[in-house]
């Protein structure tokens, strides 16, 4: 698998958002460390779903950024995208695996070391650890694990960990001090007033 980049950007399609115009603002800045994840809210139908994954593969391809699909792995080959990623509620990991081939993405949820070894050991390719702070973004999460237990995860696979929930540009430096390889956001991104400045901050934590 090439480098995977440390800034991972999830679309936001909640209504008033416009996750194709955040992304056109981001990608000249931070295409070099880019990943951008296609979430769509579970009410959006494959059709809605395949339409931006479609389109973000199409805004990415010419700075060679890759596209992942979250959940959706169907939605991830038909649109061409390099990847996907799953957590409890989606297909088990080692059945996304097959699905998607051994030289995809793929990106595996965890929140403590057992499951992560777990995750790591039938094929994840990263894992996506959290939530690490409160977030309004997502209902329903557990507790927020904190730096700490991000460091927890890391210190049991050899995978790169991507940190997620409440991710703020403040806060990226003390989740690379424990470990993190790189951060996913939603709102730091897309609920910027500027987003290609947001990602120029993001990117500054996590090149420390
Ligand atoms: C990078 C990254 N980490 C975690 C998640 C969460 O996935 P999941 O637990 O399946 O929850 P949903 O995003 O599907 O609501 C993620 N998407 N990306
Ligand atoms: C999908 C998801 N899974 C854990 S936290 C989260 C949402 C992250 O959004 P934000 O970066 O706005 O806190
Ligand atoms: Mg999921």
């Amino acid at each position: 698998m090439p480098s995977l980049g440390r800034l991972h950007l999830i679309t936001d399609t909640r209504p008033g958002r416009d996750p194709l115009t955040v992304l056109r603002a981001v990608l000249p800045v931070a295409h070099a460390e880019l990943v951008v994840q296609v979430r769509v809210e579970d009410t959006a139908t494959d059709r809605e779903a395949y339409d931006l994954a479609r389109r973000v593969v199409a805004l990415c391809a010419p700075y060679g950024v890759p596209c992942l699909v979250n959940d959706r792995l169907h939605v991830a080959l038909a649109a061409g995208a390099a990847g996907g990623h799953v957590g409890a509620a989606d297909l088990p990991v080692e059945a996304a695996r097959r699905v998607l081939g051994p030289d995809a993405v793929l990106g595996a949820t965890a929140r403590e070391p057992v499951s992560a070894v777990a995750a790591v050991e039938a094929g994840a390719s990263y894992l996506g650890v959290g939530p690490c702070h409160a977030t309004t973004t997502k209902d329903g999460l557990p507790p927020a694990i904190g730096a700490a237990g991000v460091r927890a995860v890391v210190e049991a696979v050899n995978v790169p960990v991507i940190a997620i929930g409440g991710v703020t540009a403040e806060g990226v430096p003390a989740l690379r001090v424990a470990g993190a390889y790189g951060v996913a956001v939603v709102g730091a991104l897309s609920g910027a007033a500027d987003p290609a400045r947001a990602a120029a901050e993001l990117l500054r934590g996590l090149s420390c």
